[in-house]
């Protein structure tokens, strides 16, 4: 790949622009900024893991890795469902299906391309507010190759933070708090000079790593599903999915209809389901009553996420509007049922928010609104911890930082400012 394999562009003003590591359109426009390739068609290159994919990542290098998704065609589940074309796109570990994502869910590969474009592309310290996953994601990235990450965790979700080879460099801060107060605190720190938002859904290359979900699925496959479905917190995974359907199409090799969205969220906690079931773009506060209490009924914490990427151009609201596509719920309870049917079928457990996806595909079964004869892609986005418990080193990191009411910020910020500036 060479620098000119891609531009960004802005989907609405239209601007086509170098990438610099930009988060957002220079025009100011509330779009996410998409990445535009050169490669019409999709070669899979000779590279290792995910950045198979590399045409459509927005890197020019790749990295040592074995970690990239997986997809099969299931019997065990579908059998059970009654579905006669159901495949599974899993991201996690599970040797037999050669399925080496160490740290357990498709946030590796979001962090895998991110950390790649942030070296390429500018001089600094990324930083990542996390609920867990994506924090341990980038974690397990940055032990494999030695790069500076900081870490903004709630403190209940600092033993999520573990690596598969011992970290050196990385900065892990928690709050006491919930993932908002992590994502707020985390703001704070990216006024420092030198560090560097991952960006969530505004980042291309979170989208595009995600995307390859998509990618795997299609070329398994051979065709584009007819439907995608995934467990949504931000919702990132539900617009890569789209973003790769419409380059898919594009293509011309996998048909020329996008796969409906089906994307589902822990049911008390279900802001994106509202407000598109309401047919509104905008997420209001009725859609998030009492947070707390619902953010403590549910089995997947990670899709808690109070402030997603809905309503903005290129967001979720435009990926479902555009795909024709549905947003539905999973109880805690039928989660973990459908987490353990899993199990028995697949034989592979489960992050609980993969089991929420399982109960919004058995849900949409039973509704009637998934037909047994349509092509499925189901996004297993996590699982097989039990493996990685039983076959590997887990590292778990110590807190660098433990911010309470007490924490004189003062001192916070001057430390994390010495620490950054070992390295840029
Ligand atoms: C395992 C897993 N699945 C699904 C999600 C939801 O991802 P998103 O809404 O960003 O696509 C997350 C978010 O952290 C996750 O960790």
């Amino acid at each position: 790949m060479n620098s000119d394999s891609y531009h960004l562009v802005c989907p609405i003003c239209g601007t086509r622009f170098d990438d610099a590591y930009q988060l957002t359109c220079p025009s100011r426009c509330n779009a996410l900024i998409r990445a535009e390739y050169s490669a019409r068609q999709l070669t899979i290159r000779d590279l290792p893991g995910m950045f198979r994919y590399s045409d459509w990542l927005p890197v020019k290098g790749h990295l040592a890795t074995k970690s990239a998704p997986i997809c099969y065609q299931s019997s065990g589940l579908a059998n059970e469902l009654g579905l006669n074309n159901l495949w599974i796109a899993f991201a996690g570990y599970w040797p037999e299906r050669q399925a080496y994502v160490t740290s357990g869910s498709f946030k590796e590969f979001e962090a895998l391309p991110t950390m790649v474009r942030l070296a390429e592309r500018a001089k600094g310290v990324i930083l990542v507010a996390s609920a867990g996953n994506t924090g341990r994601a980038f974690a397990e990235v940055s032990s494999k190759i030695a790069k500076p990450v900081i870490i903004v965790v709630p403190a209940k979700a600092r033993e999520r933070i573990w690596t598969s080879t011992p970290a050196e460099h990385i900065l892990l801060v928690t709050v006491d708090g919930d993932y908002t107060d992590a994502i707020n605190l985390g703001n704070q720190l990216c006024t420092l000079p030198g560090i560097y938002p991952e960006g969530g859904a505004k980042n291309i290359a979170r989208r595009d790593g995600m995307g390859t979900m998509m990618l795997e699925g299609a070329m398994t496959i051979r065709h584009l599903p007819d439907w995608y479905i995934q467990a949504v917190g931000s919702g990132t995974g539900g617009i890569a999915a789209w973003e790769a359907s419409m380059r898919l199409v594009a293509d011309g090799r996998f048909g020329s209809d996008l796969p409906r969205l089906l994307l589902i969220q822990n049911d008390p906690f279900t802001p994106m389901v509202h407000a598109f079931q309401e047919g509104r773009r905008d997420i209001t506060l009725d859609d998030i009553k009492n947070p707390e209490d619902a953010i403590s009924k549910v089995h997947a914490d990670v899709l808690t996420n109070r402030a997603p990427p809905y309503g903005i151009s290129g967001g979720v609201y435009d990926a479902l509007v555009a795909t024709n596509g549905i947003m539905t719920t999973a109880t805690t309870d039928e989660a973990i049922k459908a987490g353990d049917l899993f199990r028995k079928t697949e034989g592979i457990d489960l992050d609980p928010a993969a089991a929420v996806c399982v109960g919004g595909l058995i849900n949409a079964v039973k509704s009637g609104v998934i037909k047994s004869d349509e092509k499925i892609l189901l996004a297993i986005t996590g699982g097989g911890y039990e493996r990685i418990q039983r076959e590997l080193s887990m590292h778990i990191h110590a807190p660098d930082f433990e911010v309470d009411q007490n924490t004189d910020n003062e001192e916070l910020m001057n430390s994390v400012r010495e620490w950054v500036s070992r390295y840029v």
